[in-house]
């Protein structure tokens, strides 16, 4: 069983609460240094911090009004020609700080002017030695391939630096500030029970989750980026295609793939589409499909529905509803005889120069 990474599972809630409760102290320092205001920020990492980045952009775009874009480090060239580096603040994103295209956007894009924050678990790393200005995410140590509590701290970490500078810079609205932190500790403090919902779920699911041959999840909003990690984690443990759909997207194409034995993983984050997911999920069940559904929304009981405790925030699932995903990887990896908490093929990073 993937012990280790159920340890670090279960610490999540924990490490969320201290960082919420520290992040004065936590963001002075990179705050103090970024005092003049920018126009946009590009954020960009690898994997999980990919995705990190792209809820963070989001929140920024929606809490700050900020022009925010997130981007994998090789896919930077086109965007940044456009942007000028005055107006430009660049966040590189790597928890481990050793992604090596993450090192080399870090060195070219700092070589053209613009100014670089970086944000790491590890503050010697070569990503953050490289940067201007350096944010620690205070995630602790996390050794097993598949991140979990260090993605969702990164999430946490430039939540909270984007709402630190967005009172330095005087962006966005301070009740909406307030109002986010009041639901953010609300799921902080729903988190352990909500991971022991979960890891009840998954256990009586586990003969399920080992045999399914692909999952597709679908969500909307900004629950889109816990589906988007969700695929990614259970493709990483169970060593099964796994992909994530915004829900309108799916339903212009994609649905041409239901069929018996197809598997859906249904993430409804709001109430806009409630509705309309709870019958697609009716739909495809009718013709046979094996489904799940994660939520927090009030919702139709049923052996597939793992129903949790939560705000009605799209923002707020990375907390929410993502951890049931990584437990679903170790009781499904477990059940199929894989060990995540070991590299699958050790000698891949040395061969393929992905981490310095
Ligand atoms: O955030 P980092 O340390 O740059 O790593 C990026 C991604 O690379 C991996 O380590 C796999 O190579 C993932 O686990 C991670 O999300």
């Amino acid at each position: 069983m993937a012990r280790r990474m159920l340890e670090y599972i279960k610490e999540q809630p924990e490490v969320w609460r201290k960082i919420t409760d520290d992040r004065e102290s936590l963001f002075q320092g990179a705050v103090e240094k970024l005092q003049q205001p920018v126009k946009r920020i590009v954020i960009l990492g690898s994997g999980s911090s990919y995705i990190a980045s792209m809820a963070a952009a989001d929140f920024y775009g929606k809490m700050l009004g900020l022009e925010a874009a997130a981007v994998v480090p090789t896919r930077l060239d086109g965007l940044l020609r456009l942007l000028n580096p005055e107006e430009t603040l660049l966040i590189a994103v790597s928890q481990s700080g050793k992604s090596t295209s993450t090192i080399d956007a870090v060195k070219k894009w700092k070589a053209r002017g613009f100014r670089i924050l970086t944000v790491t678990a590890d503050e010697q790393s070569p990503v953050a030695k490289e940067g201007d200005v350096h944010q620690f995410i205070a995630c602790g140590e996390e050794t097993v391939g598949p991140k979990t509590k260090g993605m969702t701290s990164t999430v946490l970490t430039l939540y909270f630096l984007g709402l630190a500078l967005g009172r330095i810079w005087n962006l966005g609205d301070q009740e909406a500030s307030e109002r986010f932190l009041e639901e953010l500790n609300q799921a902080i403090d729903a988190a352990p029970s909500n991971i022991e919902k979960s890891i009840d779920f998954c256990r009586n699911q586990a003969d399920l989750l080992a045999v399914i041959p692909h999952v597709t999840i679908l969500s909307e909003d900004a629950g889109y980026y816990a589906a988007q990690e969700g695929a990614l984690k259970l493709l990483e443990t169970l060593y099964i295609p796994a992909m994530a759909y915004e829900f309108e997207e799916y339903l212009h194409g994609v649905n041409n793939t239901i069929a018996p034995g197809m598997c859906h993983l249904y993430l409804p984050a709001g109430e806009k589409n409630a509705e309309r997911m709870a019958a697609l999920d009716h739909y495809t069940r009718e013709k046979g499909c094996v489904n799940f559904i994660i939520t927090v929304l009030d919702w139709e009981e049923g052996s597939h529905v793992l129903k949790l405790s939560g705000n009605k925030n799209p923002y707020l699932s990375i907390f929410e509803t993502l951890p049931a995903f990584q437990v679903m990887s170790v009781f499904g990896s477990e059940r199929k005889n894989i060990d995540c908490d070991k590299p699958k093929f050790p000698d891949f990073y040395g061969v393929l120069n992905t981490k310095a």
